[in-house]
């Protein structure tokens, strides 16, 4: 199992709220993620202070662009000093390389690159609807994933339900990032594609994102030292 496989999903419209739930964590028990709200609201600022306090940061705001546009975009993540950062697999393979080498220059400084495969909100019949020409959201994932591995990515996104099949077929270096996450007896809200922690590390996910279920939660301290606790054995 990874180091602090537990990320949490900072989504919160009140940047004092949020600095409130940052001022409990440790940077030893979790990672944080950063994602669209917070950052639309609070901008690169945020990242900044949380890197300051010694937090891995992963910078979800799944670029999907033209290849000079996502470039530059990783290039600003890193700038900014976070740990991971993500883009749409959909975006394609140019698009995913010329991320991939826009991050060279950083070395082993530069943050890992994953890529968003099928949103862990999507169902079967969704995807059809954008006219995918996948018979289950796991056949469109494998596919991502694969064009995701070629293309010189560190990881994908996924639903934990599919990190089995992934780990088997893409190798034990290829990173697994599982949203969609919830401890026995939360709140699926609108996830649809959902697994307990300890399921989710035991199919192969290395990294956890869970936002609601310990953001929401009366004590999400206590939360977050149950799910660590649960996945020591
Ligand atoms: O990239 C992501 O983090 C992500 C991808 C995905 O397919 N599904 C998904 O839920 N997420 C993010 O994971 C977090 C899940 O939050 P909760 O549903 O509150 O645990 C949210 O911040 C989502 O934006």
């Amino acid at each position: 199992m990874q180091d602090k496989p537990v990320v949490v999903a900072l989504d919160f419209d009140d940047k004092a709220k949020a600095l409130a739930l940052v001022d409990q964590l440790d940077p030893a028990q979790c990672r944080l993620k950063v994602g669209k709200e917070m950052f639309t609201l609070f901008g690169p600022e945020l990242v900044r202070d949380l890197v300051g306090r010694g937090f891995d940061v992963f910078l979800d705001l799944k670029f999907h662009d033209i290849p000079n546009t996502v470039a530059k975009a990783v290039v600003a993540a890193a700038e900014l000093g976070v740990w991971m950062v993500n883009v749409h697999a959909s975006g394609g393979s140019r698009m995913m390389r010329a991320a991939k080498e826009a991050l060279a220059p950083y070395g082993d400084k530069a943050p890992l690159l994953i890529a968003v495969t099928v949103l862990t909100s999507m169902t079967d019949s969704e995807l059809a609807e954008l006219g995918v020409d996948a018979d289950t959201a796991q056949e469109q994932v494998l596919r991502l994933a694969k064009l995701t591995q070629q293309a010189g990515l560190d990881g994908v996104v996924c639903s934990a339900k599919e990190a089995g099949l992934l780990k088997s077929t893409l190798g034990s270096d290829f990173k697994l990032v599982t949203p969609g996450i919830r401890p026995a007896g939360s709140d699926a809200g609108d996830q649809r594609r959902v697994l307990t922690p300890m399921d989710a590390i035991e199919a192969g996910s290395d990294f956890l994102v869970i936002g609601r279920p310990i953001t929401q939660a009366g004590d999400p301290l206590a939360v977050l030292k149950a799910i660590n606790d649960s996945l020591q054995g």
